[in-house]
C-alpha cells in the first residue's frame, strides 16, 4: 500500500470530471504554497491529470472505493509525476529520466503518457536532437540535451545528432531578442567540424567509460541537414512543402510573439525556421522511422510544428520531449562564467577549466547536477550527498560531479590531465608538474609565455630570468631575486647566482616553471639538455 503524503486530505468524489475539475481548481488556490514528495515506490496513482500551473495527482484509496486522494506534488517534477503515473511505463526508461530531471514537457501531452512509453517498449526507437552551428563548439548549456540522447542510447534505442549546417543560416528565434549576424558558409563549414568532433568525443567517451554493463547500446548517426536541403529547390520546397504550414499557427509561436513585439520585429528567413525543424523531423521520420524529438524548453514550438506536419502528411503520431533549462541556484543559466560559456571544445576550455567549473559548484545545487549531468545510479548520487553532509570541506560531491563530467567530455586522459593541473596549480605538486606535456602547461598557463631557451654550462638563476625577460635588467632585477619574487617549479629562489640544477630547477621532462610575483608565469622549455 502507498505511503500517503503527510497533508494529504481525502475527498469523497465521483469519477465524474466536472466534479474533478471543481475540486482540482480548489486544490490548486489552497495548495500552492504546499509541497508533497512524490514517493516512487508506491504503487502508481490510478490516474493522473495535469492542471497547470501545478500538477494533481489523484490516487485511490483502494480500503474505500469512492475516496480518492488528490496529491499537489512538487512543481519542477511535473514530468517525473505524470510519466510515473502512466499505465504501464514498460523499460521504465522515461520515468527513470524523469526521476533525475532530465525531462521536463512532452507533446503531445496525453499521448506522451500513454503511447509513448508503449512505443519505447515494443522495441528499439530512433531518437533525434539538432544542434545548429553557430560557433565552433558546443558550450555546457547543451549538455543535458546530449545526455538525453546518451540515455536513449544506453537503453538500445538509436539516435542522430544532427547538426543544422542549413538552418544554421537560417537561424533560430527560439529563446533569441534580437536576430542573428548571417554566418559565411565558411565559418558554418568549420563549425559543422568543431561540433562533430564535439558530439563524436562524447558519444565514445560514453560508450567506453559508461556503458560497460550495457549490452544493449544502440547506434549513434551524426547527419547535416544540409544534405537534404541541397537537394531542393525554393519553388518546390515552398509549394511542396510550405503549403501544409498555416500561418495562424506559425504566428502563434512563443519565438514568433516575442519577436514581433520588438522594435526591430522578424524577418521571414528567422520567421520561416520553424518549417525547416519541421521538415528535418519528417525527413528522419521517412528516412529513419524516426518518431521522437529531445530539445530544450525553448524548442517546444518547432517540436510542435514538427509534429503537426508529420501527422497531416503521414498520419502518424510523432512526439516531442523537452530537456530543462538548467540555472544555478542564482537563477543564472548554467554554463555562464562571468559572462563567458564553458565551452565543450578543449581549446576554447580547457579540461582543467571544465573540471574546475563544475568543482565550483555550490552545495545548493550539486545534488541536483549530480542527477542530470553524471549516470551515476540515484542511490549512489544519495551516498555521495550523505558524505557531502558529513564533510562539506571536502566538496565530495563536487570532486564527483567534476570527474564525471570531464570523463565525459574529454575521456580518460582528459580528467588525468584536469587533476594533474589541479595539483600543479592548487597542490603545488612537482610531481604533478613533471609529468606535465608541454601542450599541458600551456593550456594551463595561457597566459604564461611559452620559451624555448638553449642551456649552457653553468647557466644561472639570473641568467635563465632575464633571458626569458622575466625581470628588469640591472640591479632592480638583481635585488628581486634575493628578496624572493622569483619561484622555480613551486619554490622560492633567493640566490640569484645559483646554476640550475637539473632535478630540481630543471624538470625530467626538460620544463622550468618560472614565477614573478605572485601571477606572472613563464615556461621554460630547455633545449640543447
Ligand atoms: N533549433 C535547434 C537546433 C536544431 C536544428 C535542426 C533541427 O532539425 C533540430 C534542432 C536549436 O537552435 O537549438
Amino acid at each position: 500500500m502507498c505511503k500517503l503524503p503527510s497533508k494529504s486530505k481525502i475527498y469523497s468524489l465521483t469519477s465524474s470530471m466536472c466534479k474533478y475539475s471543481a475540486i482540482v481548481s480548489r486544490w490548486r488556490i489552497s495548495f500552492l504554497t504546499c509541497r508533497h514528495e512524490y514517493d516512487a515506490n508506491a504503487t502508481p496513482p490510478s490516474w493522473v491529470k495535469m492542471a497547470l500551473p501545478i500538477v494533481v495527482v489523484c490516487w485511490r484509496v483502494s480500503t474505500c472505493r469512492s475516496r480518492y486522494l488528490l496529491t499537489k506534488v512538487s512543481t519542477g517534477s511535473s514530468f517525473s509525476t505524470r510519466l510515473h503515473s502512466s499505465a504501464n511505463d514498460g523499460d521504465g526508461l522515461l520515468s527513470a529520466l524523469s526521476r533525475r530531471g532530465v525531462l521536463k514537457d512532452a507533446f503531445p501531452e496525453s499521448a506522451a503518457q500513454v503511447q509513448l512509453p508503449q512505443l519505447l517498449l515494443a522495441g528499439p526507437q530512433c531518437v533525434y536532437c539538432g544542434f545548429d552551428p553557430t560557433a565552433d563548439s558546443l558550450h555546457v548549456g547543451n549538455l543535458l540535451a546530449i545526455i538525453g540522447l546518451l540515455h536513449f542510447r544506453k537503453a538500445g534505442h538509436d539516435v542522430i545528432a544532427l547538426v543544422g549546417g542549413a538552418t544554421a543560416s537560417i537561424g533560430d528565434p527560439s529563446g533569441k531578442t534580437a536576430e542573428r549576424e548571417r554566418l559565411s558558409s565558411e565559418v558554418i563549414e568549420s563549425n559543422i567540424a568543431g561540433i562533430r568532433q564535439n558530439l563524436e568525443c562524447i558519444f565514445t567517451n560514453h560508450e567506453l567509460y559508461f556503458c560497460q554493463n550495457s549490452p544493449k547500446l544502440g547506434t549513434v548517426t551524426v547527419l547535416d541537414n544540409d544534405s537534404w536541403y541541397r537537394r531542393w529547390n525554393m519553388i518546390s520546397f515552398l509549394s511542396e512543402v510550405g503549403r501544409h504550414f498555416r500561418m495562424g499557427t506559425m504566428l502563434s509561436r512563443h519565438s514568433v510573439q516575442t519577436r514581433l513585439k520588438s522594435p526591430e520585429g522578424m524577418s521571414l528567413t528567422e520567421f520561416s525556421y520553424q518549417v525547416f525543424q519541421a521538415y528535418d523531423f519528417y525527413h528522419l521520420n521517412q528516412q529513419y522511422n524516426c518518431k521522437i524529438q529531445l530539445g530544450g524548453t525553448d524548442q517546444l514550438g518547432n517540436l510542435m510544428s514538427g509534429h503537426e506536419f508529420i501527422h497531416k502528411v503521414t498520419g502518424q503520431e510523432v512526439y516531442g520531449l523537452t530537456v530543462p533549462l538548467v540555472t544555478s541556484s542564482a537563477g543564472d543559466k548554467l554554463g555562464k562564467t562571468a559572462g563567458n560559456a564553458v565551452w565543450l571544445n578543449r581549446d576554447r576550455t580547457s579540461p582543467f577549466d571544465l573540471y574546475q567549473y563544475f568543482l565550483r559548484q555550490p552545495d545548493a545545487s550539486v545534488g541536483r547536477y549530480l542527477r542530470l549531468f553524471t549516470f551515476l545510479p540515484l542511490a549512489e548520487v544519495d551516498h555521495v550527498m550523505e558524505q557531502q553532509q558529513r564533510d562539506p570541506g571536502r566538496r565530495p560531491a563536487q570532486r564527483r560531479l567534476a570527474a564525471e563530467v570531464t570523463k565525459l567530455v574529454h575521456g580518460k586522459e582528459g580528467l588525468e590531465s584536469a587533476k594533474r593541473c589541479t595539483n600543479v596549480l592548487y597542490h603545488n605538486s612537482l610531481q604533478a608538474l613533471e609529468q606535465m606535456s608541454d601542450a599541458e602547461l600551456q593550456e594551463l598557463f595561457k597566459e604564461a609565455p611559452f620559451l624555448e631557451m638553449l642551456i649552457e654550462p653553468g647557466t644561472t638563476v639570473l641568467e635563465a630570468c632575464r633571458q626569458a625577460k622575466a625581470i628588469p635588467d640591472g640591479a632592480r632585477g638583481y635585488s628581486m631575486v634575493s628578496e624572493g619574487a622569483v619561484w622555480i617549479n613551486h619554490n622560492c629562489v633567493h640566490n640569484p647566482e645559483q646554476v640550475l640544477i637539473r632535478g630540481q630547477h630543471i624538470l625530467t621532462n626538460g620544463l622550468t616553471l618560472l614565477r614573478v610575483g605572485k601571477r606572472n608565469y613563464y615556461i621554460l622549455k630547455w633545449l640543447g639538455l
